[in-house]
Parts: structure tokens; C-alpha cells; sequence
């Protein structure tokens, strides 16, 4: 029977036991453990007396990094290939719930991993940079009480400078005292591939896989060019015995292809090779990396490969549930990622199939989703009628299916799937149609407003934007201006890709009609009509969009997850408590744990630049986001006053009392039945 060589063997039930020590906090023991100000009021007079009387008590127990280790099945080193959407916040992710692992994030193009080391991160993901703060640059020890903050003397609080209250409302005299041990830095970003690879005990592939655009297979079939390079890469200097796990979305029996590769190049060796599909989505996911709804691991059903997959399970068993950490054969586990996202654009595409029936009908989407979402056979979600998907994935991800299907010779199952993306661009058409309908059939003269190019709310990605789509079609019309304008993006970002992807004439800096703003009222005045594009909640209006029950979950509070049952929380614990206090008492970094960050060189260029993602994260991060004021734009907009709401986010009852014409996909709208 074939053994693993590097990899000492791990016992799941064992390293169950083994997790709860992974986080733990150590007492420091000279107590040089720092003390939050927020949370200071609690040791100020109080805990002075509590010292000289020896009243209150400090528990803590030891972490145990062996036990870590050991629960981890050995795992010392991971190497990420890939500083991308996947890599990037995956690796945090796993660094940080892994504090005795060193994972080390490489990618072949410099500026991101220059980017990933400072404050100017690549990508805006929520919660992303606490975590980073945390694992990248390694965090000071820290200590607090086990005990909730009482609601009313939060009630009376408004800022950090109120804490003394709470400590005054809070001082007992048999808290707990729990000390969260300071960490090193385990999560670094290389360009050093080959180095960093012969290093790893599991190394995680996580670069792009986009659609072929040329050749066989061109418009359908994934183009493998970038996973089949790290292939090489790691098949030449993968150390012996380390475990190769796909990330990316792969076509089914990719594997195959990896394992044919590191045959070649190492042909006395054997290396196991499992899927690992990652499931994150874009604007969460950091929440979704801290609390998948499952993890997947497919593996040759040998004894090696189920080993193999039981180490990389020992990784994520540090903060996720056993039960949710699903293993299976490895072409199950290829073919599941693709079914996932494929079934969720068919329900996307299902039910903008049905707003144009409502449309006609004086049916309205939103009643019927409801209605159906109420069906537990059904489910509530991406019932979400718009403007159709957008993103990196789905398109690509169906049109693998399709390409698979159709290799294997079932064209009934790649007509099905081909139809998910027909109504998808049928919709965005349908969408534009209307609007130029609306206006008189003419765009000439005419500025439009466009709001949200992000391909959804909460994210800086803009690939595959519908809003780009629609954008190109409204153009064919002449419009004397395009204004566009998304909170989470980067003007100079949007101009560079309209530009890439619609030409460089159509910018108005070179004599065309489209210009990004960084402000939302500027787009919008003057405008003969405004577009919305994103579902962003800052472009949400109405009472009943604002009071209903949405509303509330929307603006929900974190709430203090003290008293914790156990002395020794784990690192998910401590960021809840890090969430909550940064809430309730605006205080960027309560628990007083960040080192400083990176300084930036002097001639660092990303430095002030302009939408600098830093910026953006900290005021995305703010609670209550900047709502637009509908009643301002719409004073500016020019007569009559048109809204086109691709996203439903805006009432109707409240663009009516602003005097505004609101046509709604799935509902009909102020020009009538279609
Ligand atoms: N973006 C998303 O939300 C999700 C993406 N996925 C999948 O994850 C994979 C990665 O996607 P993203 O992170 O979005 O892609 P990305 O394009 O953001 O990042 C990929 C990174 O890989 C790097 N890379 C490519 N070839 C390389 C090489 N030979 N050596 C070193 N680095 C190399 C690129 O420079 C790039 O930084 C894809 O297969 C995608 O389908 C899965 C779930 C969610
Ligand atoms: O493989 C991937 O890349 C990821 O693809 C999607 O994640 P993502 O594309 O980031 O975002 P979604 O929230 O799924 O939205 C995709 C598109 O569908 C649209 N959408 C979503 C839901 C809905 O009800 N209606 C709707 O039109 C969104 O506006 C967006 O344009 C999946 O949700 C993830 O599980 C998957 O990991």
C-alpha cells in the first residue's frame, strides 16, 4: 500500500480534538499583553483595585503549536499560485485560521504581489484587509473580558472617547479575563514561483481559466494555457510528496492532466493531485471563505489520495465545521463546481425569462419570486430578476458545460445549457430596447446616466459587466454623452477597460460620448435619463425598500458574541468581537492588535492615487453607506424624468412623487403593458 512519503499520516477524529487548540491563546507570561483603549475601561480603576486586592482572575491556557501542527496533518508551508480574486483572499483566509502554517502567495505579474504587500490592494473584497492586518503583518497580543457589552450602556455610546461608561456600567468582580497571544507573519506574497513551490507541502493552483478565444473548442472550451504552465512549473519543482490541489475551475478530468504532466517530469514519483473548487463570491468573499456551506475535496479513491485529501481537510477543519468538509471522487468534484455555477445562472436566466411575461401581462417579478421563494422545493434565492448575469464565471463556466457536453456527443444537454446565456443576452437587449423605446426612439443629443458598472454590488471586479454590454448597445444610437458612475470602482479603472473592450474612441477624452465620474450627482445632471445597472445598496430608494424587513437585515448590527463558552477563542471568535467593536464604537482597531502596516516607499505611485482602493475600503467599510439622494438627482435630471431600474432597487410610489417616469425590469412601467 502506497504511503505518503513527507506527510506524517493524521487521524481525522484525532485532529477534531486537535482544532480546538489551533487558536488558542498562550498567557503571556510577564501579562505584556496590550489592552485595548476601547476596552481599557475596563482595567482602569477597577482593575487597579483588582490588582492589589487580587480580586478578578486571568485565564488562559497554552496554545499548543505542535497540536497544531499535528491537527493539520503536518502541513508546515502552502504555496498559492495565483494572487488573483481566488488566491488572494483564499490564502488569507487560510493563513489566518492557520497562524502555525506559512502560506505564500505567488504570481508571475510583479505589480499584484507589490500591491498585495502594501495597503493598496488589488482587489476590494469587505472584511479583506482586517484579515490581512492580522496574518500579513503578524499582530500584537491582546487582551480582553469575557463579557457582553451591555445593550444600554452601548445605547449611550456613540464614539471610543464613551468606553470609560461602559467600563464603569460593566466593572464585576468575576470576569474573565482572556489574552489573545500576539502573532508572527505567516502569509507572504512572492513572485519567487519555483522557489516557493519546492517548498510547499500543498501547493494550491488558483490561476484564471477563461473561455479559448481561438483555436479548437474557440468560444467554449476553457483555455487551461495558465494552469497547464504552473503544472509544469510544479511538476519540475514540487518537493516529494507534496500534494497539488485545483482551486481554479477546470474542465472535468483535469486532474488527468496534471497527474500526465508531473508523470512526465518526475516518473519515480508519485504526487497526489486533488479538486478543490473554490465557491466564493465576488463582495463576500471573505464571509463566505469564513463560513462556507461546504468545502469540497475530490481524490483518487486510493488510499493515498484519501489521505492526501484528509491533510488538505485537516487545513480547513481549523475553523470549518467537520460536517461541512465534503469529500468525494475527483470528477465529481471537477464536474460539481461547473453544475454549481450553472444551475445558478439557469435560475437567473429562468426567471428574467418570466419578467418579460410580466412585462405583458401587468404581472409583477418581484411578487412572483416571492411567491415561488416561498416554496421550499424552490428557495428564495438568485430569483433576483435584472438585467442578467455578469461576472468572470458563470458565462464561462456554462460554456464549459456546453463544450463538454457537446464533446461527449449530447447536443440535447448543450442546447439546454446554450439557453441559459441566449436569455442572458436577450435580457440586457430587451433592457436597452425599452429604454430607447421610451425615448422617443432616438439617443441623438441625449445624455444618459448610467449607475453601477461593477458586475454586482460590494465589488471592484468589472469583468464580463453587463453594464458594458448594454453600455455598447445604447451607444449604437449615438448618445451625446454616456456618465458613468459605480461606488466601488476606480474611474481610471472603468475608462482603461471601456477603452480596452469598446475601443479607445468611445471615452470622451478622445472624442466620444462615454465619461466615468467620480461622484454620482455629477453623472446624473443634465441627464435625459438615468440607468441603473448594479443592485448597489446605495442606489436603493424607497420607504419600503428602506423600512421593509431587507432593510433591517441590511443594516445589521454586528452584536458582541461575549460571553464566549470557551477562555481559549478561536481566531473566528476574536474577528467577531473585532467586528462588533469596530461598530459599536468606531474605532478602527479596538482590540489595539494591528502592527503597523507596510510603509509605502517614497515613490510608490499607487500613493494618492485617485479612487485608491485603501480609501475605498475604509469608507465602503463604514456603516450606513451613502445613500443617494433620489429627490436631488431627480431635480436635475432634464424633463421628463426617466429612470430605467435594471436591478429593481428603486420604489415606485417614490419616483412618482418625484415626478419620475420609473420603468422596472418585470413590472409594468409608466409607458404601459408591452
Ligand atoms: N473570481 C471569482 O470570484 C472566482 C473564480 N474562481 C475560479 O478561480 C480561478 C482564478 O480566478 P481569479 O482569481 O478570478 O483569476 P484572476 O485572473 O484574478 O487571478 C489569476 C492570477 O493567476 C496569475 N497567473 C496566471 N498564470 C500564472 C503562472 N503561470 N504563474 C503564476 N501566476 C500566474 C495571474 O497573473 C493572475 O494574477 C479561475 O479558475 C476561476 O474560474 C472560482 C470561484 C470564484
Ligand atoms: O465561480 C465563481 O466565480 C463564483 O460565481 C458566482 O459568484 P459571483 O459571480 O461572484 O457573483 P453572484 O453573486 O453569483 O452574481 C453573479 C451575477 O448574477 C447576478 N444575479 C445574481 C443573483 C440574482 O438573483 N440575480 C442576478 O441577476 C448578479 O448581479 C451578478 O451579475 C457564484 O455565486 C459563486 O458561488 C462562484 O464561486
Amino acid at each position: 500500500m502506497y504511503r505518503h512519503p513527507s506527510i506524517p499520516s493524521s487521524n481525522i477524529d484525532a485532529s477534531e480534538d486537535g482544532l480546538l487548540d489551533i487558536s488558542t491563546a498562550p498567557t503571556t507570561p510577564d501579562g505584556s499583553l496590550t489592552f485595548s483603549p476601547v476596552l481599557q475601561a475596563l482595567k482602569l480603576q477597577d482593575a487597579l483595585e483588582d490588582a492589589a486586592s487580587g480580586r478578578g482572575k486571568q485565564r488562559t491556557s497554552s496554545t499548543s503549536l505542535d497540536a497544531a501542527m499535528r491537527a493539520s496533518g503536518g502541513v508546515k508551508n502552502i504555496c498559492c499560485v495565483g494572487a488573483g480574486y481566488v488566491g488572494g483572499p483564499t490564502a488569507a483566509v487560510m493563513a489566518f485560521q492557520n497562524p502555525h502554517i506559512n502560506v505564500t502567495v505567488v504570481d508571475r505579474d510583479p505589480i499584484r504581489i507589490k500591491q498585495w504587500k502594501t495597503k493598496h490592494l488589488p482587489i476590494y473584497e469587505p472584511g479583506l484587509y482586517e484579515i490581512l492586518r492580522v496574518a500579513r503583518d503578524g499582530s500584537k497580543a491582546c487582551s480582553f473580558y469575557n463579557e457582553a457589552t451591555r445593550s444600554d450602556s452601548l445605547d449611550s455610546m456613540s464614539s471610543a472617547s464613551s468606553s470609560t461608561s461602559e467600563c464603569e456600567s460593566q466593572c464585576g468582580d468575576h470576569r474573565d479575563e482572556i489574552a489573545v497571544q500576539g502573532r508572527t507573519p505567516n502569509l507572504f506574497f512572492s513572485t519567487e514561483v519555483s522557489k516557493t513551490i519546492s517548498e510547499a507541502d500543498i501547493v494550491l493552483i488558483a490561476v484564471n481559466t477563461p473561455t479559448k478565444m481561438r483555436g479548437m473548442g474557440s468560444g467554449k472550451a476553457t483555455d487551461v494555457t495558465a494552469l497547464e504552465a504552473v503544472t509544469r512549473e510544479i511538476a519540475i519543482h514540487a518537493k516529494p510528496g507534496a500534494i497539488i490541489v485545483e482551486k481554479s475551475t477546470v474542465p472535468c478530468r483535469t486532474a488527468e492532466l496534471i497527474q500526465d504532466t508531473l508523470k512526465v517530469h518526475r516518473p519515480t514519483q508519485s504526487f497526489e493531485v486533488l479538486s478543490n473548487p473554490e465557491f466564493l463570491a465576488a463582495g463576500t468573499a471573505i464571509n463566505d471563505l469564513l463560513s462556507p456551506d461546504r468545502v469540497i475535496i475530490g481524490s483518487s479513491s486510493t488510499s493515498a489520495g484519501r489521505h492526501a485529501a484528509e491533510t488538505l481537510a485537516s487545513v480547513y477543519a481549523s475553523w470549518v465545521p467537520r460536517n461541512r468538509i465534503v469529500t468525494m471522487n475527483t470528477w465529481s468534484s471537477e464536474l460539481s463546481k461547473l453544475v454549481a455555477n450553472s444551475m445558478l445562472a439557469q435560475r437567473i436566466s429562468s426567471i428574467n425569462s418570466i419578467s418579460a411575461i410580466c412585462e405583458a401581462t401587468g404581472a409583477d417579478i418581484s411578487e412572483v419570486a416571492k411567491s415561488i421563494g416561498m416554496d421550499p422545493r424552490i428557495g428564495d434565492k438568485y430569483l433576483k430578476a435584472g438585467i442578467g448575469f455578469g461576472g468572470s464565471c458563470f458565462r464561462k463556466d456554462v460554456l464549459s458545460l456546453v463544450y463538454l457536453a457537446e464533446s461527449l456527443g449530447l447536443e440535447e444537454v448543450a442546447e439546454y445549457w446554450t439557453s441559459v446565456l441566449s436569455v442572458n443576452v436577450w435580457q440586457r437587449e430587451r433592457f436597452v430596447r425599452r429604454a430607447v423605446r421610451c425615448l422617443n426612439n432616438t439617443l441623438v443629443g441625449k445624455k444618459l446616466a448610467v449607475l453601477g458598472y461593477a458586475f454586482k454590488k460590494d465589488t471592484n471586479d468589472t469583468r464580463e459587466s453587463p453594464a458594458l454590454e448594454c453600455i455598447k448597445l445604447l451607444l449604437e444610437d449615438c448618445p451625446r454623452e454616456i456618465a458613468v458612475f459605480d461606488p466601488c470602482c476606480d474611474p481610471a479603472t472603468i475608462k482603461a477597460e471601456i477603452g480596452k473592450l469598446a475601443g479607445k474612441d468611445v471615452l470622451k477624452e478622445n472624442g466620444g460620448s462615454i465619461e466615468v465620474y467620480a461622484d454620482a450627482y455629477a453623472a446624473c445632471v443634465d441627464a435625459h435619463a438615468v440607468l441603473i445597472m448594479t443592485e448597489c445598496d446605495e442606489f436603493k430608494s424607497s420607504p419600503s425598500l428602506t423600512h421593509g424587513p431587507k432593510a433591517k437585515s441590511m443594516k445589521k448590527r454586528p452584536i458582541d458574541p461575549r460571553p464566549f463558552a470557551r477562555l481559549e477563542p478561536t481566531e473566528s471568535e476574536v474577528l467577531e468581537l473585532q467586528r462588533f467593536l469596530v461598530s459599536a464604537f468606531s474605532a478602527e482597531d479596538p482590540l489595539q492588535r494591528f502592527e503597523q502596516e507596510p510603509l509605502c516607499d517614497d515613490a510608490c505611485e499607487l500613493c494618492g492615487r485617485e479612487g485608491d482602493e485603501l480609501e475605498k475600503t475604509v469608507v465602503l467599510n463604514k456603516e450606513g453607506k451613502d445613500k443617494l439622494d433620489w429627490a436631488r438627482i431627480a431635480y436635475h435630471l432634464l424633463k421628463p424624468k426617466w429612470v430605467f431600474d435594471g436591478r429593481g432597487v428603486v420604489d415606485e410610489r417614490e419616483m412618482s412623487s418625484l415626478e419620475v417616469r420609473l420603468e422596472s425590469i418585470g413590472k409594468v412601467g409608466w409607458g404601459g403593458r408591452r
